[in-house]
Order: structure tokens, then sequence, then C-alpha cells
């Protein structure tokens, strides 16, 4: 079903148009016209072709700049074309399935006879949009770890590779965060292992809330995250690392009254000489040294670094001087 939001008017995804009046406009599409669309919204699964095609369609029967394509459930947002002052909602439904809400731009008012002719040529896309949207869907669940939701190891290899190379391209920073939850063996133990389950789900609900859109969160292993920050150096990093121990610190669960949840973090920042791998081992010692300096903090790579400058400093001060008692004692003939 085509719904307007704005209740003007109703197509069924039966193709039957519901009439709104008699005096109401019919759509004025040429048959033809809607099988080569059809025709050609079956090329593509993926959701912004599939949407420049309508696009481009419909701009030969209607004057529209452009669409907004926004799909709640999924948290999907597309525009293609421009954005402009007047706009056309409608809600996309199926008896079984909400298919999102679809706005059309354009910069004069639409005309009734036009809406009716766009409301004619959305009925072709119904389909192959729920269809697109079941792949981009599958998609999405492939790279997603099912209990969290947060990314999988298989996103983070294709994910990180190409942010490292991106970041290295465009001389921007890249950080990367990973994260342990402390103890966590005694979580399960304690308050059983879906409460533990539990404080997983909410841990990723933590970290999402301290990062932004762009940075990403996956489940590297059981009770292990890595977080990787895009345009984040050292010190903005250190911040956020801090700000996620601080959430994880503050969570409460209800059932669980004494349960606190505490988290190490080892943090690195690319440099020009790091590949993927090196930046990841450097973020994995330094959460091994925030584990091994008691656990609920934050350790940066350069902390580590810079201890051990100043440990080699300290070895080579205390390495004894060679004094007159040292020199071995001259002969005298
Ligand atoms: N509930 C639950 N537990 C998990 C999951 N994955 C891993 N674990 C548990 O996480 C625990 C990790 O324990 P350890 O590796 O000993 O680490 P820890 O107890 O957190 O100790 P530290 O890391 O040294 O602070 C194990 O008991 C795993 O069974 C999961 O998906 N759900």
């Amino acid at each position: 079903m085509v719904s307007p939001m704005n209740g003007r008017a109703e197509l069924r995804d039966d193709k039957v148009i519901t009439p709104f009046g008699d005096l109401a406009p019919r759509p004025d599409i040429r048959p033809e016209v809607l099988l080569r669309l059809s025709g050609k919204l079956q090329t593509t699964l993926e959701l912004s072709q599939l949407l420049e095609i309508f696009l481009e369609e419909i701009q030969q029967a209607v004057l529209v700049d452009g669409l907004t394509f926004h799909h709640e459930p999924t948290g999907t947002t597309l525009a293609v074309g421009r954005n402009s002052l007047h706009t056309a909602n409608y809600r996309l439904q199926t008896q079984q399935d909400y298919m999102g809400d679809m706005t059309f731009h354009r910069s004069t008012r639409f005309r009734e006879h036009e809406l009716a002719n766009i409301e004619g040529l959305m009925t072709t896309l119904v389909y192959p949009l729920r269809n697109a949207l079941r792949y981009h869907e599958a998609l999405a669940a492939a790279f997603r770890d099912p209990l969290t939701g947060a990314g999988n190891r298989v996103a983070l290899d294709k994910t990180l590779a190409r942010e490292v190379e991106l970041s290295k391209r465009h001389d921007q920073p890249l950080s990367v965060l990973m994260l342990d939850l402390d103890h966590f063996k005694q979580v399960n133990d304690e308050f059983g292992h879906s409460m533990g389950d539990k404080v997983l789900k909410e841990a990723v609900k933590a970290i999402t809330g301290c990062i932004r859109q762009t940075d990403m969160c996956f489940r590297y292993g059981g009770e292990e995250f890595l977080i990787m920050l895009s345009n984040a150096d050292q010190s903005g990093a250190l911040r956020i690392a801090e700000r996620v121990r601080m959430g994880i610190g503050q969570l409460t669960f209800a059932g669980a009254k004494h349960l606190q949840v505490t988290s190490s973090i080892g943090c690195a920042t690319l440099t020009a000489a790091d590949d993927t791998e090196e930046l990841v081992t450097r973020a994995d010692t330094a959460l091994y040294v925030a584990k091994d300096s008691g656990r609920n903090r934050v350790i940066s790579d350069l902390d580590i670094e810079y201890a051990r400058q100043s440990d080699d400093k300290a070895e080579a001060q205390a390495e004894p001087q060679a004094s007159a008692e040292d020199t071995p004692p001259q002969l005298k003939n």
C-alpha cells in the first residue's frame, strides 16, 4: 500500500487504486512506461541504485528534483537528487511489511494529477523495494554479532583495512580502542550466563552511546571489543576511551543490584609505519598493560613507549662508570 502521509490518497499493493472521490485525478501513465520501469527496477538489489533508477524514470513523467527514503527499523536513510522546498510524503506498506517512508522534493507545489502519477509509478517500486530491503538486512546480518549487534570479525577485517588505507591517503588520524570487560567470568559465575549476555549487550549500547556515528564498535572475542575511531588523534581517542570506561562503569542491571561492571581499555593511534595488524597489536599490548596494572583504566600505546624510553634511560644512567678503582693496576717495571 502506498499511502500519502497527509491522507489525500491511497494506492494498494494489489495495484487497485482505491477511489478517493470521483473527482480525484487518476494516474495518466501509459502501460508500457510502467512495464519498462518495472523491468528496470528488477535489475538491482542495491537500495541506492534502485532509488536512482526510480528517480530517473519518474522524472520523465513528473517534474521531481529528488527523493529521500527512510526505513526506521534498519536506520536507513538515503537521498537521491536534490532537496527542495515542497515535499510529498508517502508511507510504503504491504499487508505484512512496513517498507519505509518516501519523500519527493521539488521547488514548486505538487499538483493533484502529478501526485496521482507519482502514486501510479510507485506501485512498481513496492516489490523491488521489499526485495532490496531484505537483501540489505541479510547483508547487514552477515557482518553483525547476533548477540550484541556490534560488527563481527569479518566486518572488522574489511572495515579496518579500508579505514587504515583512507587515513593514510588523506593524512587523517585514526585510533583504535581495545576494550575488555573486567572479571567477566565472575559475572557469569555469580549472576548467570544470561545476565552475562545482558551485560555484553548493555556494554555495546554504552559504547555506541559514547562514540560518533562514523565510529564503529566490533566484537573482537568473547568479552573483548574493538572500537574504531575515525579522525581521532591520540588525545581525542583517550578522551573517548575515558568516556566509554565511565559509561560502562555506570551501567546498572535490574535484578542484579550489586553488579558493577568495569572495563580495561588499550588505545593506539595509527602511525605512518603501521599496518592494520601493528595498530591492533599495539592497542592489544596497551590493554594487556591496563589489565596488568589493576584493570578499570585506560592505557595508551604512547604511555608504554614513554615508560620504555624512561626505563632505557634509567638503565643507561645506572650502568657503572669507569673509575680509577676499576682501572686495572698498572704494572711497574
Ligand atoms: N555470558 C557470556 N559469557 C561469555 C560470552 N563469551 C565469552 N564469555 C565468557 O567470558 C569469560 C571471560 O573470562 P576470562 O577470559 O577469564 O576473563 P575475565 O574473567 O574477564 O578476566 P580479565 O579479562 O582478566 O579481567 C569466560 O567465562 C567466557 O565463558 C558470551 O557471549 N556470553
